[in-house]
């Protein structure tokens, strides 16, 4: 079976917050959104809670799923899930940088070559919210 990664589209306000990539080193600098690989016995949302708030330090409550399964650089497929703030205010814990993006501003930081399709699907829902 393919590895599965989940990804949260952690919308407030209007904007997306995006994540920079600390580790490992052909990834650091790269921006995607907060996730990371779901573990054996995991639906896709305890692992975008327990991601989230491993990396963030925040909790969230997940929404709805964006799109299918989206191909990853590595083999990897990703499921995307809209999520909104829970508890907390995000933290980098293990990213370098956050940022909120606004539409305007979506492809201003150099995404994950992997999420470049995603981020349009993730602009839809934006404009709604
Ligand atoms: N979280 C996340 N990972 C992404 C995105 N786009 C993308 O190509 N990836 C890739 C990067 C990594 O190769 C993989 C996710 O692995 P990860 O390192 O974040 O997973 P993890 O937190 O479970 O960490 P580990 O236990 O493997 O160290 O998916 C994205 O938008 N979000």
């Amino acid at each position: 079976m393919r590895g599965l990664v989940v990804g949260a589209a952690i919308i407030a306000g209007g904007r997306l917050l995006a994540a920079q990539r600390a580790a490992p080193p052909e990834l650091a600098g790269g921006w995607e959104l907060p996730g990371g690989k779901v573990e054996p016995g995991e639906t896709d949302e305890e692992a975008l809670t327990r991601e989230c708030r491993e990396e963030l330090g925040i909790g969230v409550i997940v929404g709805r799923r964006i799109g299918d399964d989206w191909p990853l650089h590595n083999g990897y497929v990703m499921h995307v899930w809209t999520a909104t703030i829970a508890k907390g205010e995000p933290e980098a814990l293990e990213h370098s940088d956050l940022r909120w993006l606004s539409e305007a501003e979506l492809f201003d930081v150099p995404w994950l070559p992997g999420d470049l399709p995603v981020l349009e699907a993730v602009r839809a829902h934006l404009k709604e919210s």
